[in-house]
């Protein structure tokens, strides 16, 4: 059964601040879409898709030199370039994973668990942490309108693992309400599938699998790639 992970790299980085797309940025000296790649292949993948920034995909290309990797365009936001990696899956893929490149340091081991899963029968499958703050509701003034009730809430990561007809349909479906004029705010793939009325299964995700979205992270993710396994 053939393993293929696309990986949405076409972000521009913004929060981050660097002034390069956020999956150039260097981590322990290797570029977090480098990172990314690898943890995949580590944890069973046997092909990947990379969807860079439109016009930066040489450089991307160079910073995955001698991976066996496709690189394609990406899009204007996350659900296009995970939709435009997916009209380059080759033929024969089974099971389809889309990692963030962001979460650049997810252990193979989440990889795995989430492939499993799928192979196991499951649609659609996401790594889930458990939520350790406290959420509230807050008006547009930012003030306190509800606490929310935490138990039954999940922080969900990636990669998120699907069986391919599932995600194609789920992406067929979004880019079919955006020709139509309706909004697609779905922030994940699994939402995607969940509008559809798929059932997603959770396997436990890794701290380490944290998003890369600030400056701090990324101080973090260094820290945590010179201090070694954990
Ligand atoms: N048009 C986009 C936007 C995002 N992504 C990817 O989706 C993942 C999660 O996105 P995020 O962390 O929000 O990245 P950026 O869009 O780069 O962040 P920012 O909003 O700060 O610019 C990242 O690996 C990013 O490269 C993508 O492939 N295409
Ligand atoms: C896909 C994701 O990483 C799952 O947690 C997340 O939804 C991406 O969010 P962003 O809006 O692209 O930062």
């Amino acid at each position: 059964m053939s393993v293929v992970a696309i990986v949405p790299a076409a972000g521009r980085g913004e929060r981050l601040g660097l002034g390069l797309p956020k999956a150039l940025a260097l981590v322990g000296g290797l570029t977090m879409v480098a990172r990314a790649v690898d943890g995949l292949v580590e944890g069973g993948v046997d092909h990947v898709v990379v969807a860079a920034p439109p016009g930066d995909e040489d450089t991307v290309r160079a910073a995955l030199a001698h991976r066996a990797v496709q690189v394609v365009p990406g899009a204007d936001d996350r659900v296009g370039s995970v939709d435009a990696a997916l009209a380059a899956l080759p033929a024969g893929t089974e099971v389809v994973l889309v990692h963030d490149a962001a979460r650049c340091l997810c252990p193979p081991a989440v990889v795995r668990a989430v492939v499993d899963a799928v192979r196991a029968g499951h649609r659609a499958v996401v790594p889930a942490t458990a939520v350790a703050d406290t959420l509230k509701r807050t008006d547009p003034a930012g003030v306190v309108t509800a606490t929310v009730d935490r138990r039954g809430l999940a922080a969900v990561q990636t990669p998120q693992g699907f069986d391919v007809a599932t995600l194609r349909a789920a992406h067929e479906r979004a880019r079919a309400h955006r020709a139509a004029g309706e909004p697609v705010t779905a922030t994940d793939d699994a939402g995607l599938a969940e509008a559809m009325g798929v059932s997603v299964a959770t396997v436990p995700g890794d701290p380490r699998a944290f998003k890369v979205t600030t400056p701090l992270d990324l101080a973090m993710a260094e820290a945590l790639v010179t201090a070694g396994p954990a």
